[in-house]
């Protein structure tokens, strides 16, 4: 498949004579501003078993963590280094000497040293001037370097600094010998055009690769790190799922699938281990996925909508921008209240039934008519749900060949009453009406219908089984009946179980006596 930006003529006279990288670095941050996120603790054991998965995912850099932060920390941190590991390994420091000396002692590939430009923080946080930052800031770097590390720099809240003191900080950092300069929108007020700017200003002054760490407060890390490509950046700051201080950061799996699939730009991500990926840090962080979540979502590639569902049935790319095996994850048809019934007919052929074949259309559109049903009771449909409304529905005797017909039936019940069923039965075109009580609605019921037919019907078996959880849950009952020498097994489902209950019992009769 073609990336959008070969393809799609609106976004080719949008990025018109903008010159892209053919490969972005991915910098993940999971295990460090990822668990950052408020509630979330990593074990050393869980920090290595994230950066090995991270390491097959094909991230070039991971930030293992912040070593000065705890002794569990910097274990977590010599642990992930000791594993000599593809991916380069980092570590965060302020650019103070305790933190590098720490961050050195875990054997990292690289020091992540950072300290805030903006007037807000050199006044308020930090309480030092520009000059000083500019010392602290050079000082970092050439310790560092003395221990022949290699250093990334970040100007902390870039975006909120006057832009020629920013420059001069990243001017200062490359003469004392950075090796990459990063560009944090640490509290995410950056729009993507601004932060394209950022990055095409800072560029025409410092000739050091530059990286981009955007934050999600406004819900557009992701549009700013892609605009900050744009400007130029070589490095994206990404954390799996988003997760990371407040709204997160940039979502690696989007800021990639972006790359590739919209603007053709190569990562090193194998992307169809991303959705896998993706569960085991939901997991080991306790961070639950919504499920409208882009690329590794449970409903990024469901389809309800009988339009959408009969479209990407038609031709997948219809309602499908990305084909969903690229990232791990698989298409699936949702059955429910807006569904169509091309897409029941899918299923039903999944399920192994054929309209015309196996399954009449007028059977066909009881099913579609029972499904619409349950979904407007808000309820989901699963396989087993389907299954059963067919089984129920193509196993029923004709309606010409009925011989009992249920016209009323009602049930009372309650802590204070004792079970009672009335029920209006015809058989062979009579009426018989009569009540009787019994330990439940269910037992009630079908005494009163047992009571009509006679001793010649009895029943020996009943099973009841709620397929979908919750208390409104399609029920199917089982039942078998034996009389006048024949045994039936008959299954009916419904979301009533008093209703499932003598819908079996009837359609059983029905079977016996069929003449
Ligand atoms: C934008 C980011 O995400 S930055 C990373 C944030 N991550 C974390 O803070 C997680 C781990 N942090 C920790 O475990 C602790 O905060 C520590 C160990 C780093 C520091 O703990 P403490 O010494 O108790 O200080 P505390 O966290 O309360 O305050 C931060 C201190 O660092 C200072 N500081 C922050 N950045 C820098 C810097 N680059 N250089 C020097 N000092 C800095 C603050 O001014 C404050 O100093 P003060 O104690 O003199 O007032
Ligand atoms: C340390 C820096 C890069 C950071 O996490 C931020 O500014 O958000």
């Amino acid at each position: 498949m073609k990336p959008y930006r070969e393809d799609n003529e609106v976004i080719i006279e949008s990025l018109k004579g903008l010159k892209l990288p053919e490969r972005i670095r991915i910098f993940d941050t999971t295990l460090r501003d990822g668990e950052q996120t408020p509630g979330v603790s990593l074990t050393p054991e869980e920090k290595v078993e994230i950066a090995v998965n991270l390491n097959n995912l094909g991230v070039d850099v991971i930030e293992a963590g912040f070593p000065i932060s705890s002794r569990g920390e910097k274990e977590a941190i010599k642990r992930i280094t000791s594993l000599n590991m593809d991916a380069e390994i980092c570590a965060l420091a302020r650019t103070v000497k305790k933190d590098i000396d720490v961050a050195i002692d875990c054997d990292v590939d690289t020091i992540h040293t950072f300290i805030a430009t903006s007037p807000l923080h050199r006044k308020y946080k930090l309480k030092m001037n520009k000059d000083e930052i500019l010392r602290k800031a050079v000082e970092a770097v050439e310790y560092i370097k003395d221990h022949g590390i290699t250093v990334e720099f970040s100007a902390e809240d870039a975006t909120r600094t006057e832009i020629s003191y920013l420059i001069e900080v990243y001017k200062v950092v490359e003469e004392a010998g950075a090796d990459r300069i990063n560009v944090p929108d640490t509290v995410g007020v950056m729009i993507p055009k601004a932060m394209e700017y950022l990055i095409r200003r800072i560029k025409e002054e410092v000739s050091l690769p530059i990286s981009v760490h955007c934050h999600n407060d406004f819900g557009l890390a992701v549009a700013n790190s892609l605009g900050a490509v744009e400007g130029g950046a070589q490095q994206v700051h990404c954390t799996v799922n988003g997760i990371g201080e407040r709204a997160g950061n940039a979502a690696l799996e989007e800021v990639v699938l972006s790359l590739k699939m919209i603007y053709g730009i190569e990562t090193g991500i194998k992307t169809e281990k991303l959705t896998e990926v993706s569960q085991l840090i939901s997991k080991l962080t306790g961070i639950k996925l919504q499920v409208n979540k882009a690329i590794v979502g449970e409903n990024a590639f469901a389809h309800e909508s009988g339009i959408h569902a009969h479209g990407v049935l038609t031709h997948a790319l219809t309602y499908e921008p990305i084909p969903p095996e690229i990232v791990g994850q698989r298409r699936k048809i949702i059955l429910g209240k807006h569904t169509g019934s091309h897409a029941i007919e899918c299923k039903l052929r999944e399920l192994g039934f054929k309209v015309g074949e196996n399954i009449t259309e007028e059977q066909f559109k009881e099913v579609i008519r029972r499904i619409k049903d349950i979904g407007d009771k808000g309820k989901r449909i699963t396989d087993d749900d389907v299954m059963a409304i067919v089984e129920d529905i193509t196993k029923r005797t004709v309606k010409e060949e009925r011989i009992v017909n249920l016209e009323q039936i009602a049930v009372m019940t309650g802590n204070k009453v004792i079970p009672t069923a009335s029920v209006i039965l015809t058989i062979d075109g009579e009426k018989y009406i009569t009540s009787e009580v019994g330990v439940g609605p269910v037992d009630a019921a079908i005494k009163a219908i047992q009571s009509i037919i006679g001793e010649k019907i009895k029943l020996k078996e009943y099973h009841i089984n709620a397929i979908t959880g919750g208390t409104d849950a399609l029920a199917e009952v089982t039942i078998k009946l034996e009389g006048y020498g024949k045994e039936v097994t008959v299954k009916a489902a419904n979301e009533d179980i008093v209703r499932a209950s003598v819908e079996a019992v009837i359609e059983g009769i029905n079977r016996i006596m069929v003449k």
